[in-house]
């Protein structure tokens, strides 16, 4: 049998050079959503899933053959390297990451590990290895940023409104700033590792900084990311995405990094962050809800969505969040096909 070319319209997209179609990958296209998935979760705790190749490598590649995306998404969790460095973290299912051990003080902080990929997550870099022979289409690595990550670890879990969060940060600045330091240096070793293995971009997960007003953000969160990415485009030339949640606030902060593709939320539009002056590549942005109404609906979203994105170079749909239990296998299809057929009809003129 023929081998399918490589499709890297996704990459072409990252970097602003013409594409035939507008790429489209969903976050947590791997998930419950899923029959297939729901079948080998029965079987398996999430870190069983995600630290035996074998599983892993089948659920990254599910919703790309079953969906037609143009990209793959590792199949792990922002917190899998917490693990190795002395978090004691599970996920629970319908919950989500949860910890028997907070952060409350420095000696909390300063116990904390360093991450070594090749000893510590052996099969993350397996599971790339394998999906870059396999796929033929780019594979995204990512990680959590240190504000979201350090959120679960005080928090003890998901949270509403983080104030335990926020109150470490104002009551223990130095703490805070060791803390951040920490998750940054993982995040940069961790994300450099997933690149050697064959990741071909990576996508850093902020989805909690949103809580953050710009002042803060500027004065405990940014120079951190600004680290974080400028080390990694030190060394590497893949592209990297960064994306949160209502944090349409901090767009031009985030526009400042040297970062190159950001994700919007579906709160801000795509001619909204244009209007700012933006001029990086946009990911985003249909509103995840919206897939259970009815399917003109959900069409004529999607093709605003595309049109928005046409009128500047650099644009990859997404959802402006993850996937959930609810939604249809086939609504994804659906959209997928949509999105390719309309963009390209479109291109080709
Ligand atoms: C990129 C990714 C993540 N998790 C998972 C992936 C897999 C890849 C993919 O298919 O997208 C699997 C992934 N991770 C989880 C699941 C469901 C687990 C299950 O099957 O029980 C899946 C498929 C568990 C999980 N893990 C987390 C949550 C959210 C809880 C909260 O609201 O605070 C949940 C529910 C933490 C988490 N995990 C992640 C984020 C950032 C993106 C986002 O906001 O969605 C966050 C905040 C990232």
């Amino acid at each position: 049998m023929a081998q399918k070319s490589f499709n890297d319209t996704f990459l072409r997209a990252c970097r602003q050079e013409p594409v035939t179609h507008t790429p489209v990958w969903y976050m947590r296209q791997a998930g419950r959503y899923q029959p297939e998935y729901r079948a080998i979760r029965q079987k398996y705790s999430f870190f069983e899933m995600n630290e035996i190749p074998e599983v892993c490598v089948e659920v990254t590649k599910l919703p790309v053959e079953q969906l037609g995306v143009d990209a793959a998404i590792l199949f792990a969790d922002i917190m899998t390297p917490l693990k190795p460095i002395g978090v004691d973290v599970e996920i629970r299912s319908g919950i989500g990451p949860v910890i028997d051990n907070p952060i409350r003080h420095l000696e909390d902080v300063e116990q904390l590990g360093e991450l070594d990929p090749e000893s510590d997550v052996p099969f993350i870099l397996e599971s790339i290895r394998q999906l870059r022979r396999d796929l033929t289409v780019p594979l995204i690595g990512f990680g959590g940023a240190p504000f979201t990550l350090a959120s679960y670890m005080i928090e003890g879990g998901p949270s509403k409104n983080y104030h335990q969060t926020k109150g470490f940060m104002y009551a223990q600045p130095q703490a805070w700033e060791k803390l951040m330091e920490k998750l940054a240096d993982l995040t940069v070793t961790y994300l450099k590792a997933q690149i050697k293995a064959g990741a071909l971009a990576v996508q850093i997960f902020d989805s909690w900084v949103g809580a953050l007003n710009v002042e803060d953000y500027r004065t405990y969160v940014a120079p951190t990311m600004r680290r974080i990415f400028a080390e990694l485009k030190e060394s590497t030339d893949v592209p990297t995405i960064y994306f949160g949640i209502g944090a349409g606030h901090l767009l031009l902060e985030w526009d400042r990094l040297p970062v190159d593709v950001l994700g919007l939320d579906w709160r801000t539009s795509i001619p909204e962050a244009r209007a700012l002056g933006i001029r990086k590549t946009l990911q985003g942005n249909l509103d995840p809800s919206l897939l259970l109404g009815p399917w003109e609906k959900i069409e004529a979203k999607a093709k605003e969505i595309l049109d928005q994105g046409e009128e500047h170079p650099g644009h990859i749909f997404n959802l402006g969040h993850g996937t959930f239990p609810e939604l249809k296998v086939e609504t994804l299809q659906r959209l997928t096909q949509f999105i390719h057929d309309y963009s390209s009809r479109r291109n080709e003129v």
